[in-house]
């Protein structure tokens, strides 16, 4: 695997306030629990990487701040506000969510999608210029890497508070993965809180502030990205001493 080297890696970015915020947080599914008393909080500028194997609940993690999930116990708090919105107030209020399906609308072109976003496609042209010249070709005609950009892009054009990324790298070649977090890193640095479910360890250690990795939807071992980086081996242990 290629080793990600996104700009901005190796120092720590000037966090600020506590944006999104879990406390005791069970979720799941019908009540049945895949997630168990999460703590979770993430501060604009900083990059919470989300590690874990299949299963773990990192996916029902983001959901669950997301506000899709409902929590079964604890809160979820944007701006220290608890209380659950419709999606699009959430949006409003600088809710950015790209979950696993790639977020683009196929049938239109890349501009459409790109005028479909809360910011200016121009936006979305100063983190990925290479897409401009794909912009009038029908979405379901680009690369998944490509597609994965206008979505990246879209998204961050509208200048969101708190970003939850769901596999944003699921597929896709190590240089479109390395652009794509050097992108996310680089929306961290200006400002924007993240929250980065990850497969690809050294990658995420590569871009990310903290770590935590669960396992059977608890967190068992949380860490600052830095020191983990040389060490990756750490966290692996967790993936491989039993299943999910
Ligand atoms: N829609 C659903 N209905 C019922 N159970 C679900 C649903 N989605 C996930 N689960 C279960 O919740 C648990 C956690 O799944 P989750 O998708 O959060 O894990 P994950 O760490 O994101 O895994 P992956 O890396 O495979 O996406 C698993 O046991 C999974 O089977």
């Amino acid at each position: 695997m290629t080793q990600t080297t996104a700009p901005g890696a190796a120092t720590p970015s000037r966090v600020g306030d506590v944006v999104i915020e879990a406390r005791g947080l069970t979720a799941g599914y019908g009540g049945t629990p895949a997630v168990h008393d999460l703590d979770l909080d993430v501060r604009g500028g900083e990059i919470v990487a989300l590690l874990g194997a299949n299963g773990a609940g990192k996916t029902t993690t983001l959901l669950a701040l997301a506000g899709e999930v409902s929590p079964i116990a604890g809160t979820v708090s944007f701006h220290g506000d608890s209380r659950r919105r419709a999606l699009h107030q959430r949006a409003r209020r600088g809710l950015g969510f790209l979950t696993e399906e790639r977020c683009v609308f196929m049938e239109l072109t890349g501009w459409q999608n790109l005028k479909l976003g809360r910011g200016k496609p121009e936006a979305a042209l100063e983190f990925f210029p290479e897409l401009e010249e794909h912009l009038s070709k029908r979405v379901g005609l680009l690369s998944g890497g490509q597609q994965q950009m206008l979505a990246l892009g879209r998204v961050l054009a509208g200048e969101p508070r708190v970003l939850l990324a769901d596999e944003l790298s699921l597929g896709l070649a190590p240089l479109v993965v390395e652009r794509l977090l050097a992108a996310v890193r680089r929306a961290a640095d200006a400002g924007v809180a993240v929250v980065l479910v990850e497969q690809h360890v050294r990658q995420a250690l590569a871009v990310a502030d903290r770590v935590k990795v669960m396992r059977r939807g608890r967190v068992v071992m949380s860490g600052d990205a830095a020191d983990l980086r040389d060490d990756p081996e750490r966290i692996a242990a967790h993936y491989l001493s039993g299943a999910q």
